[in-house]
């Protein structure tokens, strides 16, 4: 059976600081048993990947937090992607693919390029500021917004939201519970702005009202699924900026690769992805006896994946713990995997790679001018605030 572990991956000092815990949570076994939920976990890289892969036997229609939507009532109408199982996920997800195309991405890529480039002049002018609320907290919010289509007035709230959609995917801590209190506004705002009559023509939103015309959906299925890209669009690529700049300041060597070879971005923000990766966990539920390494977990189990944690795991990875912009990242699972992989994988790394390429080409260097202060999330490696001083090229 499982080897018991005590550890709480849901305490505050967890949270703000994963990356040391780890261990506790790979070397017991493949499978280990969390005392504190009494849930099963899995920290180590094939194990994580098998079980994303295998989405008939690790179900995600039950809730993909601690909640099992079979026992207890969702806190909000589950996504009808994310909280989908076949054969709904189908048809749901082919709807979204077509609506965030590579082809919409490529319309939208100058535009883009043009905000991350003015960004970038400013702060190198500024000189010093801070990687969160300077930089990561406001590059997608230039840009993920308008491509959604969505009404300028209360924007500020799509943060607030979004938190509370990451932590509510944890057990009912004092973590959830702060942020339910700070949400209530924010998901009345949230629930307002998917509805057609609030999203501009030509806007992804606005696309998945048109498919609904089309038959593929009913009206309140695309609200629903215009909720989904802004409970899922804009805190993991805020984070997920955040994080990148901050790999690069505790590795100066890598930004001095950049420098001399821009074109390495792509794979910063991969190994970004990898190292500190913004998703931290999910959770999935047995839809049938399995057995892993030897453990029994019965049908009907939550089981967290730890995917931050199997992507730091020695069994597949070198030196894990370096972050290394020239190593193979492939088969990572910072965006999942299987069918439920990041929806919007191509949208966050376009505006992780054009915010760093505009930072790469203006700063000769980029240092931390201050202590990194964490904020903590049930599901996300979060950054609160990240000072740091660049100097012209
Ligand atoms: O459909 C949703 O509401 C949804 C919410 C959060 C995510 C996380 C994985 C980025 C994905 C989808």
């Amino acid at each position: 059976s499982a080897p018991q572990v005590d550890i709480d991956p849901f305490a505050r000092e967890f949270l703000l600081d994963p990356y040391s815990h780890h261990e506790g949570l790979r070397d017991p076994g493949p499978v280990v048993w969390l005392t504190q939920y009494e849930i099963y976990a899995m920290a180590r890289f094939e194990e994580v990947r098998s079980a994303l892969l295998d989405h008939e036997t690790f179900l995600s229609g039950r809730g993909v937090g601690l909640a099992d939507f079979a026992k207890e009532k969702p806190w909000r109408p589950p996504s009808l992607l994310l909280e989908a199982d076949p054969p709904l996920h189908e048809r749901t997800r082919a709807i979204m693919q077509s609506v965030v195309s590579p082809a919409s991405l490529k319309t939208l890529e100058p535009v883009w390029r043009s905000r991350a480039e003015s960004l970038a002049d400013e702060l190198v002018k500024q000189g010093e500021f801070n990687a969160v609320s300077d930089l990561s907290e406001v590059f997608p919010m230039l840009v993920f917004p308008d491509a959604v289509g969505l009404m300028e007035e209360g924007r500020d709230n799509l943060l607030v939201y979004a938190a509370t959609v990451f932590n509510a995917f944890g057990p009912q801590n004092e973590i959830l519970e702060e942020s339910l209190a700070a949400a209530r506004d924010a998901a009345a705002w949230v629930a307002n702005a998917c509805k057609r009559e609030n999203l501009s023509m030509g806007g992804w939103g606005m696309a998945v009202y048109e498919a609904a015309d089309k038959g593929a959906c009913s009206q309140e299925e695309a609200e629903r699924l215009v909720r989904s890209l802004l409970s899922a669009g804009v805190d993991t690529t805020v984070n997920g900026i955040a994080t990148t700049i901050y790999a690069l300041t505790q590795f100066p060597e890598q930004w001095k690769r950049l420098r001399d070879n821009p074109r390495l971005v792509r794979r910063a923000v991969e190994e970004s992805l990898r190292w500190d990766s913004t998703v931290q966990t999910f959770f999935r539920t047995t839809s049938r006896d399995v057995t892993i390494g030897g453990a029994l977990i019965p049908e009907q189990s939550k089981v967290l994946l730890f995917l931050g944690a199997a992507n730091r795991d020695p069994r597949k990875w070198d030196r894990p713990d370096i972050f290394d912009i020239s190593r193979p990242t492939s088969g990572h699972v910072g965006f999942g995997a299987g069918i439920h992989q990041c929806l919007g994988q191509m949208i966050a790394r376009l505006e992780s790679q054009l915010i760093l390429t505009a930072l790469v080409d203006r700063c000769e260097t980029i240092t931390a001018a201050g202590p990194v202060r964490r904020r903590a999330n049930n599901t996300l490696h979060a950054i609160e605030s990240l000072p740091v001083t660049v100097s012209p090229s």
